[in-house]
């Protein structure tokens, strides 16, 4: 069997999620997310998430990226397995706490749609990670994701209540104490990424902007209410990180460090 044709999981850790894929070669298969482990990694987990696809009875090669270290010790027992770091990643000028996630979205991104790309990630967290023509990290900014807005309004205040994202847009002037909670953090983060798209495109006029993360479809359809024409949503481009990260060579993986 070649290499073209192995078949292998990309698992990037999200702090709400694991986001997996399936991919055989370079080619990415299916992907889903799960919640976090809370039992060590079996290969009889992976053939349940992946039923069709993983026949092979051995372990299956995993290329793991986390941004949660709490859950390394659910990996430790799992035989085939690589990490990748930032030192895997062939983009210049990376700090170095900058997270593995936003470095792999905006690789795969690039490689996906060109550079220079602007990749905005609606996940836990909420991040912007620009990157130019040359590669190299212009840099971003990370604000507090959808969920965490609202989760941290009911955690510190003694009135404000536990709010669901609505499927459409909140009224913006609202007389009702939930209603004002949906509109405040909604119509701020659509205005934030306009500001911070608009401003993008003055440095790079060429460039796409990509959105990505668990709130991607809903900040999507939020703008696409507002007739305003929203960034492509893009779910896959974590995995074409990865699958660019282990096509440039196997070997610049990490291979002796446990995540
Ligand atoms: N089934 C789901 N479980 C958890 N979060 C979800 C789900 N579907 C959509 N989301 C949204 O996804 C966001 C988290 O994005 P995600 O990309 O999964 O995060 P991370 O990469 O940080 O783990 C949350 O704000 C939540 O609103
Ligand atoms: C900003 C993040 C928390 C986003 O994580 P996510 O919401 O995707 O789970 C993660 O990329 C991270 O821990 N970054 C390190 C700091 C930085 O990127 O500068
Ligand atoms: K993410």
């Amino acid at each position: 069997m070649t290499e073209q044709d192995t078949d292998w999981i990309g698992l990037m850790i999200g702090n709400s999620r694991l986001h997996w894929g399936y991919f055989c070669g370079q080619t990415l298969l299916a992907c889903l997310d799960t919640p976090h482990l809370n039992e060590p990694l079996s290969n009889e987990f992976l053939r349940q998430i992946f039923p069709k696809l993983l026949t092979n009875k051995c372990n299956c090669a995993l290329i793991v990226a986390s941004v949660v270290p709490s859950q390394k010790e659910l990996w430790a027992n799992y035989g085939n397995l690589r990490r990748i770091t930032l030192k895997d990643i062939p983009l210049l000028d990376l700090y170095p706490t900058f997270g593995i996630d936003r470095a792999l979205a905006v690789l795969g991104a690039g490689k996906k749609y060109g550079f220079p790309c602007l990749v905005i990630d609606a996940g836990t967290a909420l991040t912007f990670t620009g990157v130019d023509g040359d590669k190299k990290l212009v840099g971003g900014a990370i604000l507090p994701g959808l969920k965490v807005q609202l989760a941290s309004l009911r955690e510190r205040t003694a009135a404000l209540p536990e709010v669901s994202l609505p499927e459409r847009l909140p009224q913006m002037w609202a007389k009702e104490t939930a209603e004002g909670i949906r509109s405040g953090i909604i119509y701020t983060i659509l205005a934030g990424i306009e500001k911070f798209s608009l401003e993008w495109l003055n440095l790079y006029p060429e460039s796409r902007i990509i959105l990505t993360g668990g709130d991607g479809d809903l900040i999507r359809d939020y703008w696409q209410e507002k007739a305003i024409k929203s960034p492509l949503v893009d779910k896959t481009i974590i995995f074409e990180g990865i699958a660019a990260v282990k096509g440039i060579s196997s070997c610049l993986i990490d291979k002796g460090e446990p995540i």
